[in-house]
Formats: structure tokens, sequence, C-alpha cells
């Protein structure tokens, strides 16, 4: 079953198409790599099946629901209650603990603390930070960090979690150890994940990649099934 869709995608900046023209589909707990050279519209993209960017031309469905037909302040809550994001650096808050940081999204729904602190370190067990749960930011490496912000993406259990060169601020090992822990946790949630990266190793983990170049999606590689996982 598909959870996203979206069709006949276009975005123009001017005279740029950073979208010209895609269609994508995004299966429940599917991942999706999204891979292509800088510019190629990678994060246009992102941002667009996110609902953060709305596009020129195209439709973006989320499990029946027309993503370009809500209010803003509809397209606000199904983000918040449907999507986990991660960023290239994680975006913690600097004062809060990792429990907290992690937990945070369940906290401005308005959870009670007890039970969105137990989730959260959960996670963050499941994420090897056991021993870490207290600790702000500051304390933390960089992939501690990410991994604290992928803890924070699952922790409201969304539909999608959509993640933007994630590894891009840490070393090669380091990228890759968080990559794995994303995909694996993202898949145990049973939530999909679209990742947009730099790094070609990742077809290891992901269902599928996706290439682009120049606006437009290339080509489509399915990773054999049983792969490296
Ligand atoms: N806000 C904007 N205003 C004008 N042009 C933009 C804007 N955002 C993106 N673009 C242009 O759209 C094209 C696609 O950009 P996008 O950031 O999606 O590419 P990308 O593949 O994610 O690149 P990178 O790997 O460097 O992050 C580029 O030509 C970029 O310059």
């Amino acid at each position: 079953m598909d959870i996203l869709t979206a069709r006949g995608l276009v975005m123009t900046y001017g005279s740029t198409r950073a979208l010209d023209d895609v269609d994508v589909t995004v299966g429940a707990g599917e991942s999706v790599a999204v891979m292509g050279p800088s510019g190629s519209g990678k994060t246009t993209l992102l941002h667009v099946l996110a609902g953060i960017l709305r596009p020129s031309a195209g439709s973006v469905d989320l499990a029946g629901t027309d993503l370009l037909a809500l209010s803003d302040a509809q397209r606000t809550r199904l983000r918040r209650d449907d999507f986990g994001f991660v960023f290239q650096s994680g975006q913690l808050l600097p004062e809060l603990p990792a429990e907290e940081n992690a937990a945070l999204p369940l906290l401005l729904a308005g959870a009670p603390r007890a039970a969105a602190t137990e989730r959260a370190g959960g996670l963050l067990r499941r994420l090897g930070l056991a021993g870490t749960e207290r600790r702000r930011p500051g304390e933390l490496s960089g992939g501690q960090a990410q991994r604290v912000a992928i803890a924070r993406a699952l922790v409201g259990r969304p539909k999608v979690v959509f993640a933007d060169e994630p590894t891009g601020a840490l070393d090669q090992a380091t990228g890759r150890e968080v990559l794995d822990l994303l995909t694996s946790v993202a898949r145990e949630h049973g939530a999909a994940l679209v990742v947009v990266t730099h790094d070609a190793g990742v077809a290891r983990w992901c269902d599928r990649t996706l290439a682009m170049r120049d606006g437009r999606v290339v080509s489509q590689f399915t990773a054999p099934v049983g792969g490296a996982r």
C-alpha cells in the first residue's frame, strides 16, 4: 500500500525548474533514498513531499489526504502528527537533556511528561544511547546528537520520516552507523523513510533509491531482497 503519492510535481524559481514533472510513490513502511548531484532538486522534493513547500504544479497525497487542499493550519497539524524530521545537524534544544529533546513532539502535543519521557527513553536506548538520557546536546558527540534527533523524529509514531542529509556533518563511519540505525528503527516502527543523502552506500539500507538530475527522477534502483540488512 502506498502511503505517499506525488504526481506531476513542478517547482520553478524564476527560470530554474527545481522539479520538472516528478512522480514519486512511497509505500507504507518503505525506505527511499534520494540521491543526485548538488542542485538536482533533492531538498526541494523533500520539502514538497513534506508539505513545507507548495509546488508550482502537481499533487501530494498522504493516505488519501490531498496535502495541497489543506489550510496552512491543517497542514501544520498533519506535519506534526504524521511526519517526523531529521536535518543535517540535529537542531536539538541546547538547554534540554537528550530525553526531553527526544520527547519534545509529544510534550508539545500535550502528552503527560512521564509517559513522553519514558517513550523517548526507550527509543534512545534502542538507538544505543543508554546512560546519556540526562545529558544536554553540548555533552554529546555529533553521532549521538543525530541519534537523539532520530528518536525525536520517531517518538510521535509518524507515518513518514523525512531526513535531509542526516549524516552530512558526521565522518563517514559514524554517518553509516547512524543511517543504518535510522533505517532499521524506522522499519521497526512501521514508518516510511525518505532520506536525501550523498552517501552511495545508503542503497544498502534503503528499499529503493531514486536518482535525480536537473529536477527529474532519472532512475530508480530497488535493493535486492534481503540485501545487506
Ligand atoms: N528558494 C530558492 N530560490 C531560488 N532557487 C532555489 C531555491 N531553492 C532551491 N533553488 C534552486 O533549485 C535547484 C534545486 O535546489 P535543491 O536545493 O533542491 O537541490 P539539491 O539537490 O538539494 O542540492 P544540494 O545537494 O546542493 O543540497 C537549484 O538550482 C537551486 O539553486
